[in-house]
């Protein structure tokens, strides 16, 4: 069955979809208009501070109902339930899909979470064009995601700049050695590994475990996705990561709160 999503091409498309979302959003607002509505929130909460203030393992727990791996992942998807349930289970930041097309997310869905919880929160979707970030900013994200397979150094570097600019965190995301050499040629700090190749769906811890080593000292170290027991995070941990960004495993649970927590007993 062919969907949108289908690998190999899921970047390319998402790339396409993305720039018509950006031409779109161009055509109702602007940078400027954009930058006004943000510089009326009170400051981003340090998203990288709370992961370095963390007292145990920091998880950054994933708002997502769907992907284009797995398709549904949950179906009741009540996202004000399920921050607060993050929130209680002992999350130290929250992640937000805002992508529609492949993970059925919205900045509507943002909202919600941005008031239900007072975490920082990574806004999570696709970025190509600084009115993006300057648009996560005006929505309240504290931190934004930046993938280095889906952009060339010119625009990771525009990217950065102006999230830097607007005191928001940004979470560069790696999964090969030549795109974590990029990221940090471009001078970022807050480093993901991915373990999913956004290419072939395929998920394997042994990513973070081959390029943590090489990242250098003094970065903040998070390891994205495949991530299902404690067990997982203690080898993680061991292999150098601060972090812990965590989707589907969770987002399957009925007790949310209570799986939270479970990751988090020593
Ligand atoms: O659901 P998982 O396997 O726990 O993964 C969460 C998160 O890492 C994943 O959603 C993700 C990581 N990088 C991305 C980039 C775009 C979309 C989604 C992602």
């Amino acid at each position: 069955m062919g969907s949108l999503m289908d690998a190999p091409d899921v970047l390319k498309r998402i790339a396409a979809y993305k720039a018509d979302e950006v031409e779109d959003l161009k055509s109702k607002t602007t940078i400027e208009a954009l930058r006004a509505d943000a510089a009326l929130l009170s400051k981003p909460r340090g998203f990288e501070a709370a992961i370095l203030a963390a007292t145990g393992p920091a998880l950054i727990c994933e708002v997502k109902k769907a992907s284009p791996s797995k398709g549904i992942i949950r179906e009741d998807f009540d996202p004000e339930a399920i921050a607060k349930a993050y929130e209680t289970g002992g999350a130290t930041c929250l992640s937000v899909l805002t992508d529609g097309p492949g993970f059925q997310g919205s900045n509507a869905i943002f909202a919600q979470v941005r008031a239900a919880t007072t975490l920082p929160l990574l806004r999570k979707d696709f970025m190509l064009d600084p009115i993006q970030i300057v648009e996560s900013a005006a929505m309240g994200a504290d931190c934004v995601l930046i993938i280095m397979a889906m952009i060339d150094d010119a625009t990771g570097k525009a990217l950065i700049d102006e999230a830097n600019a607007l005191g928001l965190d940004a979470l560069i995301e790696t999964h090969d050695e030549d795109e974590l050499a990029r990221a940090i040629k471009l001078g970022g700090t807050l480093l993901g590994i991915n373990n999913r190749d956004l290419r072939t769906f395929d998920t394997s811890l042994d990513t973070f475990t081959r390029l943590a080593p090489l990242a250098p000292n003094g970065c903040t170290l998070i390891a994205e996705s495949g991530i299902f027991t404690r067990e997982d995070i203690k080898r993680l941990a061991g292999d150098g990561a601060q972090g812990y960004l965590i989707g589907e495993s969770l987002m399957r649970q009925d007790d949310v709160a209570g799986a939270t927590r479970a990751l988090l007993v020593t």
